[in-house]
């Protein structure tokens, strides 16, 4: 019983931790699946021992369910997260990996993108016939929420395209500029609301608004990276397929190069940490993907990530202190 009690004690404070920060931060600490289950094992104790249920008791809080939320979309093609290099002896391992795996010798040509990594949140665009029919968020990268309405709102987001696939998903970085985020924690401290800790939860409690009103408010940007579902191929390279994206609507971040191995991938994140504080915008490394297509479908992806793209991120910077 005693056990039970101290359990109900921890739990209770602990969910009320999670509902601050899902409602007041706009940037939940814990997953939403984490959170449902500091729930679950709370009614669960509480059933055992009826007698224990605490008077503060989360079972029992009205508006302690996270907001009722968005619609589930599931991705037809996963939204991968990166395998992650610290050192430069971690780039050269990459290169060697995928050479080996290829079957290509030391001195066979092997060309990568170099791009920087925006460091917001992940949005899927699905369009049918030129037509913007939904986004959505990475979620656990095999479900998001659909964001359709707030992604509208998004000024670099084309509603429409032409000259597109018939189906084509872009995906692509949703991330709040530095000026446009002082800015916001202006308005919001002049109106006497919660202020953001930085600009991911900002740009991720912005597009995860229930009121799109609220989003068309919010300075929300977006660069395109890559692709999901295709009905016909973008180009037959990674820089060609963005350069098309790029002629479609798209905005590809400028920083991003052609390299033509590891020496010179180096070289080009040594320039963009030189100017990653003079940007405008949070990035947090530079993402390396093998340029030519066909061989990234042969590399494919390890469990979870690409084998054909690894992020070889910065050191992590102080907390944010601009
Ligand atoms: N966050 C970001 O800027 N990313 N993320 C990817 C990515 C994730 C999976 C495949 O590619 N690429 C870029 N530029």
């Amino acid at each position: 019983e005693d056990e039970a009690r101290a359990e109900l004690a921890r739990l209770a404070q602990a969910i009320v931790q999670a509902d601050a920060a899902y409602h007041q931060k706009d940037a939940p600490e814990i997953s939403d699946a984490a959170y449902d289950a500091l729930k679950q094992r709370n009614a669960a104790i509480e059933t055992r021992f009826p007698d224990l249920k605490r008077a503060d008791s989360p079972s029992e809080r009205v508006g302690a369910a996270p907001v009722e939320g968005f619609a589930k979309v599931r991705h037809e093609r996963r939204m991968l997260s990166l395998g992650n290099a610290f050192a430069a002896e971690e780039v050269a391992e990459f290169d060697a990996r995928i050479r080996r795996y290829l079957g290509l010798s030391d001195d066979a040509p092997l060309a990568y993108t170099a791009e920087p990594k925006i460091d917001g949140l992940s949005l899927s665009l699905r369009y049918e016939n030129g037509e913007l029919i939904q986004a959505a968020t990475r979620g656990d990268g095999g479900t998001g929420e659909n964001v359709t309405a707030n992604a509208r709102t998004i000024d670099d987001i084309p509603t429409r395209l032409e000259g597109a696939p018939d189906v084509l998903e872009v995906r692509g970085e949703v991330y709040m500029a530095h000026a446009d985020f002082e800015a916001l924690n202006a308005r919001q401290e002049a109106a006497g609301e919660k202020r953001f800790a930085n600009p991911r939860n900002a740009a991720a409690g912005s597009l995860r608004q229930l009121d799109s009103a609220v989003t068309a408010r919010r300075p929300l940007k977006f660069f395109a990276y890559g692709w999901g579902v295709l009905s016909a191929p973008l180009a037959d390279t990674q820089m060609g397929a963005l350069q098309r994206l790029k002629t479609l609507g798209f905005v590809i971040n400028p920083l991003t190069e052609l390299c033509d191995g590891p020496d010179r991938l180096l070289a080009h994140y040594a320039e963009i940490e030189q100017r990653r504080a003079t940007l405008g915008y949070d990035i947090d490394g530079v993402v390396y993907k093998v340029n030519d297509l066909a061989l990234q479908d042969r590399l494919g992806f390890r469990s979870t990530t690409p084998r054909w793209a690894i992020a070889h991120k910065f050191p992590a910077e102080l907390a944010w202190t601009r």
